[in-house]
C-alpha cells in the first residue's frame, strides 16, 4: 500500500516537473537539495548536542582512510605541508590512519599548547614503533615510553647536560673553549676549500665541527676532520631522520620491509647505523668505567653519568651508554642541520649578512672575537637566528608522541595509545601570527628601538613544549650564537651563481637543504682565531697540571 502511494507521488512529481520549463525544474531540484542539506546539518548538530549532554565526545574529523595503507599516500614528500593543507579543510585537530596506526595531527599554537602543556602527561607517550626500539640499544630516553623511571632518567640527563655546558660560568667557559677550537678548524677548512674562487659543499665539515664539540663534552676528546671512521659514524644523519620522521613508511607500513623496496633499504640502513652508533658510545662507556678513579672529579659527561648511576640504583648500568647515545646523536644531527640553514640564509640574503657584520664590528670591534657575553648586545644576530629557525622550521614535526590515557582536545575524544603528530611548522608559518610568513625577514623580531621582542622569539616553536621538550635548547642556542657570530666576524660568504637559488629540502625528522656550495674568504687574517686557541690551550694545560697535582 505504502509502496503504491510512493510510486503515485513520484509519478505526480514527474508529471509536474515535465510540465514545468527546464529552468524552473532545476531551481526546484536545487531548492530540495539545499533543504535536505540544511536538515542534515540540523540533525548532526542535534546529535552532537545529545552526545555532549550524555558526556560523549566525537572523534576528530579527517580524510577517508583507504584499506591497508590508510592515508599514507596523501602525505607526499613534505608531510608537514600536507598536514597544514589538511588543517585548512578539517581544522587544527584532525585524524588520519597510517597503516594500522590511528594518528591525530595537531596544528597551530592553541591546539599544541592545549595538548602538550595543559595535558602534558596525557600526551607525553611515544608510540611503540618498531624503529624506536632500535635506537640507543633499545633503551632510548628520547624514543622511550613515558613512565616514573623515564622521568627520573630525563631529570638526570637534563641536570648533567647543564652541569657540563651552560650551568655555571666555569662550564660555559669550557664549552666556549671547545667551540672556539672547532670554529678555528672550520674556518680554516672552509677558506682552504674556497681557495682560488672555488665553491665547496660545507655539509661534511659542519657535521664534524658540531660532533666534535659534543664529543668533547661527552667523552673528553675530539676527532680530526680526516678521520674516516668518525665521519662514517656521524655522517649518516639523513638515514636516521628519514626513518623516524613523522609519516615515515618504515613504521606505518612495516610489511613493505618484506619485499625489496625503498622502505626495506631505509629500515636496514637505520638498523645498521643505530647498531654502529651505539657500539661506538658503548665502547667509550667501557673505557670510562675502567679508567674512572674513585673520588676523582668527573672528566666529562660519561663519567658524570657513571657516577650518578652508582648513586641512584634505580638507574640501570645500560642506561648510561643509552642516554649518552641519545645526547650525542640528538645534538649532532640537529645542530649540523641548523648550521647548514644558517649558511644558506647568509649567502641567499647578502644584505642580511652585511648587517650582521656591521653589528658585530660595531659592538665587538675587530681586535677580539665575539663571546657568549656579547649575546644581549647583538640583537640583529639573534633576530637572524630566530628568523632562520622560524623560516626553515628544520624540525617541522616533533618526534611522534602517543597518548598515555583517554583524553580530550578541543572537544574531540582522543583514545589512549593514539599516535600524535605535532606540526611545529604550522605554528611558525601561521599567517595570523606572522605577517608575510613566507618572507625571510629578521627585523620582524626587533622592536622600534632595535631590541629583541622576547614575546615573539618565544613564539617560534622548534624545540617543542611540555614534558618532551628538547633538553638541549639552551645549549643549542649558545652554540648557534657563538658559531654564527664568529663566522660572520671572521669571514665573507658568497653563493654559487650557477646554483638554483630555490631552497629545496629533503624531509625527515630534520629537514635538510638540498646540497649547495659556497665560497668563503677571510675578512682579515686567522690571527685572532689562532691566538684564542693558543690561549685556551695554555689555560687547559694549567688546569690539567693543577688537577694532577690535587690527586
Ligand atoms: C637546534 C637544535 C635542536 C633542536 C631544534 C631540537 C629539537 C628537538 C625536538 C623538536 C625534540 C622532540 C620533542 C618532542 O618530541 O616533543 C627534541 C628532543 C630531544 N632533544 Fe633536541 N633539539 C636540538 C638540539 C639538541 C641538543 C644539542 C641535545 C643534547 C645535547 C638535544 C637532546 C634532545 C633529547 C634528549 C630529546 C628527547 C626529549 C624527550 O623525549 O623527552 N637536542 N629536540
Amino acid at each position: 500500500m505504502e509502496a503504491a502511494c510512493n510510486s503515485m507521488a513520484l509519478e505526480r512529481l514527474g508529471a509536474a516537473l515535465r510540465g514545468l520549463p527546464p529552468l524552473q525544474s532545476w531551481l526546484l531540484l536545487l531548492l530540495g537539495l539545499l533543504a535536505a542539506l540544511h536538515l542534515g546539518k540540523l540533525l548532526l548538530q542535534q546529535q552532537r548536542r545529545r552526545q555532549r549532554r550524555r558526556g560523549q565526545r566525537r572523534a576528530p574529523p579527517g580524510p577517508f582512510p583507504w584499506p591497508l595503507i590508510g592515508n599514507a599516500a596523501q602525505l607526499g614528500s613534505a608531510p608537514h605541508l600536507s598536514f597544514a593543507r589538511l588543517a585548512g579543510t578539517y581544522g587544527a585537530v584532525f585524524q588520519l590512519r597510517l597503516g594500522r596506526w590511528p594518528v591525530v595531527v595537531l596544528n597551530g599554537e592553541r591546539a599544541i599548547r592545549q595538548a602538550l602543556v595543559r595535558q602534558g602527561a596525557a600526551f607525553a607517550g611515544r608510540p611503540p614503533f618498531p624503529s624506536f626500539r632500535l635506537v640507543s640499544g633499545g633503551r632510548s630516553l628520547a624514543f622511550g615510553a613515558y613512565s616514573e623511571l623515564w622521568r627520573l632518567r630525563r631529570r638526570a640527563a637534563h641536570a648533567t647536560l647543564r652541569a657540563f655546558s651552560t650551568g655555571s660560568p666555569a662550564t660555559r667557559r669550557l664549552l666556549e673553549r671547545h667551540l672556539l677550537g672547532e670554529a678555528r678548524a672550520l674556518v680554516a677548512l672552509l677558506v682552504r676549500g674556497s681557495a682560488g674562487g672555488a665553491f665547496l659543499d660545507p655539509s661534511r665539515v659542519l657535521v664534524v665541527a658540531v660532533a666534535n664539540v659534543m664529543s668533547a663534552l661527552c667523552f673528553g676528546r675530539r676527532y680530526s676532520h680526516g678521520d674516516g671512521e668518525f665521519l662514517r659514524l656521524v655522517g649518516r644523519n639523513e638515514q636516521f631522520g628519514r626513518a623516524v620522521g613523522a609519516g615515515s613508511l618504515v613504521d606505518a607500513l612495516p610489511w613493505l620491509r618484506r619485499f625489496p623496496s625503498p622502505v626495506r633499504a631505509a629500515y636496514r640502513a637505520f638498523r645498521d647505523l643505530n647498531r654502529d652508533f651505539y657500539a661506538f658510545v658503548r665502547g667509550k662507556f667501557l673505557q670510562h668505567q675502567r679508567s674512572l678513579r674513585p673520588g676523582a672529579a668527573p672528566r666529562d659527561m660519561m663519567d658524570a653519568f657513571i657516577r650518578l648511576q652508582r648513586e641512584q640504583p634505580r638507574l640501570q648500568l645500560e642506561h648510561v651508554p643509552a642516554t649518552v647515545t641519545d645526547i650525542f646523536g640528538a645534538s649532532q644531527d640537529t645542530l649540523s642541520t641548523a648550521l647548514q640553514w644558517l649558511l644558506i640564509f647568509l649567502i641567499r640574503y647578502p644584505n642580511v649578512q652585511a648587517k650582521m657584520q656591521e653589528e658585530v664590528d660595531r659592538i665587538v670591534g675587530r681586535d677580539r672575537l665575539p663571546c657568549a657575553e656579547d649575546q644581549p648586545h647583538l640583537p640583529y644576530i639573534m633576530a637572524f637566528l630566530y628568523e632562520s629557525m622560524r623560516f626553515s622550521s628544520f624540525v617541522p614535526v616533533t618526534i611522534p608522541h602517543a597518548t598515555t590515557t583517554n583524553t580530550f582536545i578541543m572537544g574531540y575524544l582522543i583514545p589512549k595509545d593514539t599516535v600524535i603528530f605535532v606540526n611545529q611548522w604550522s605554528v611558525n608559518h601561521d599567517p595570523a601570527k606572522w605577517s608575510n610568513p613566507e618572507d625571510f625577514d629578521p627585523t620582524r623580531f626587533l622592536d622600534e628601538n632595535g631590541f629583541i621582542n622576547k614575546d615573539l622569539t618565544s613564539s617560534v616553536m622548534i624545540f617543542s613544549l611540555g614534558k618532551r621538550r628538547c633538553i638541549g635548547e639552551e645549549l643549542s642556542k649558545v652554540q648557534l650564537f657563538l658559531f654564527t657570530s664568529i663566522l660572520v666576524h671572521q669571514c665573507n660568504f658568497i653563493a654559487n651563481p650557477n646554483e638554483d637559488p630555490k631552497m629545496d629540502f629533503t624531509y625527515g625528522l630534520t629537514i635538510k637543504p638540498k646540497p649547495f656550495t659556497l665560497n668563503v674568504t677571510l675578512r682579515d687574517t686567522m690571527d685572532l682565531l689562532d691566538q684564542a686557541v693558543q690561549r685556551l690551550q695554555a689555560e687547559k694545560a694549567a688546569n690539567d697540571n693543577q688537577l694532577s697535582g690535587n690527586t
